[in-house]
């Protein structure tokens, strides 16, 4: 499955749970405890990406990333945006730098 893809189908999923009751899964909970809740995940899983960058450990930074986009992707279904709004940001910023990369390159 392309990157992008596992993005929306992801953000699909997490939409639908906003339907689901709260003790039917992790993210239908995590809704109900509340925007609070999901910053606190995040603030712990950034912390541990921290941790595990210090530990010098690749497996266990990409594990935890893994843990803290996901809790981001989380916040963005909560708060009514979409992973494309962060996408088409980076796409703008890139879109900047790239032409001032190619403007200070040797003709
Ligand atoms: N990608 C994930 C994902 N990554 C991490 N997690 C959960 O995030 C939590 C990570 O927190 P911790 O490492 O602190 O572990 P923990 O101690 O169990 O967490 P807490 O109970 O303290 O919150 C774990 O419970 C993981 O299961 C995820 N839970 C769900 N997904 C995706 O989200 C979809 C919907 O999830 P459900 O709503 O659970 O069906 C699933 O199909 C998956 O694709």
């Amino acid at each position: 499955m392309k990157n992008d893809t596992v993005l929306t189908q992801l953000a699909e999923v997490l939409e639908s749970r906003k339907q689901a009751a709260p003790d039917s899964s992790y993210v239908a909970k995590l809704y109900a405890k509340g925007l609070d809740a999901i910053l606190k995940k995040i603030g712990e899983e950034a912390t541990e990406t921290v941790m595990a960058a210090k530990d010098g450990e690749p497996d266990k930074i990409v594990y935890e990333v893994a843990d803290l986009w996901f809790h981001t992707l989380v916040l963005l279904a909560q708060q009514n945006l979409h992973p494309d709004d962060v996408l088409n940001e980076l796409a703008r910023r890139f879109g900047i730098s790239g032409l001032e990369e190619k403007a200070n390159r040797p003709a």
